[in-house]
């Protein structure tokens, strides 16, 4: 008798978000099982035009290249996740060195007076580039978007109604990262980004295909995240993984510095960290707990409370 022995996947597939018009199901099942194995997915093709994604590196680029003094009139307030962040300020939870990177935070724009002003401030918008704030601002809803449609596909995975996800992300407090990290001198302390895991429900990335990024494989060993030129690697943040009982592990990851040769080349990289509605109460889903996967977080929490919680630990607040 012959044995076949399938082979666990040792690297991330990329998936088509085109299939999941004609098989919503079977896309589902690839990234929910993607998301199982590695806490993270590839998509090649998610459909955001290209035009406007060129746009944005341009001028993400040309706010980077500005002087500290041209940058810092637009510093974000603490905690609030809006405007530029200076570089060293992040540390990831229980690292000694502070990253090498700075940031520009764009969040939701909301009417006056809405409920959810205490905890989503309005934008703050530099005078230059030019367009800024309009290409920025598309690029923001684009990934709304695309981020609703990965939703459906994971409510749909976890036996849900499709539009599950639909109301607890009504204007929720989702951030648009615009990340730099310098050239690397080589004796640099730190790393471009320390191991951490994201906080919010999904996290839909950009730029991932210049080197850096890694994730902690539950093999125990680091494995290098290399998705094919404009795919959009998403992953599982600490939210979806509270809400799914850990079905769905939010996973470590970092980004690592370049090898010797790559060290005078800058790094960019743009993720959207899709929250949930502040308001919202995060609680265990009940198909995600059985009497072999006991209830890890009996108490409910409010995704406001967890975020404050959450950005305390990484010297954002
Ligand atoms: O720059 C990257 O590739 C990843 C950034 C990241 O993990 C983060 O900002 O949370
Ligand atoms: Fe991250």
């Amino acid at each position: 008798m012959t044995h076949i022995t399938i082979k666990e996947p040792t690297s991330i597939c990329p998936l088509s978000l085109a299939q999941q018009e004609n098989d919503p199901e079977g896309f589902a099942q690839q990234i929910g099982g993607s998301f199982e194995r590695f806490g993270f997915a590839i998509i090649a093709d998610h459909g955001i035009d290209h035009v406007l994604i060129a746009d944005a590196w341009e001028l993400t680029r040309a706010f980077f290249a500005q002087s500290e003094a041209q940058k810092l009139p637009y510093k974000s307030p603490k905690g609030g996740a809006r405007g530029f962040t200076p570089f060293g300020v992040e540390i990831a939870k229980g690292a000694s060195e502070n990253d090498l990177k700075e940031f520009w935070h764009v969040g939701r724009d909301l009417p006056e007076g809405h409920e959810y002003s205490d905890s989503m401030p309005p934008n703050i918008w530099p005078d230059h580039p030019e367009r800024f704030q309009p290409v920025l601002t598309a690029l923001y809803a684009e990934f709304d978007r695309v981020g609703a449609q990965l939703l459906s596909a994971i409510a749909l995975y976890l036996g849900l109604d499709r539009d599950w996800f639909v109301e607890p992300v009504q204007d929720g407090n989702s951030v648009l990262r615009l990340l730099h990290y310098p050239p690397v001198s080589i004796d640099a302390p730190g790393v471009r980004a320390g191991a951490h895991e994201d906080i919010n429900l999904i996290t839909l990335l950009l730029g991932a295909e210049e080197a850096g990024l890694q994730l902690l494989d539950r093999s125990g060993a680091w494995l290098a995240i290399d998705p094919p030129k404009g795919a959009l690697v998403v992953n599982v943040g600490d939210m979806l993984q509270r809400l799914t009982n850990h079905i769905l592990p939010s996973t470590t990851h970092r980004v690592v510095n370049p090898p010797p040769e790559r060290r005078g080349i800058a790094r960019y990289s743009m993720p959207f960290f899709l929250h949930l509605a502040s308001d919202f109460p995060i609680r265990t889903l009940p198909g995600c707990v059985s009497a072999a996967r006991p209830d890890l977080y009996p108490d409910t929490i409010t995704a406001d409370e967890y975020l404050q919680q959450r950005l305390k630990e990484i010297g954002l607040l």
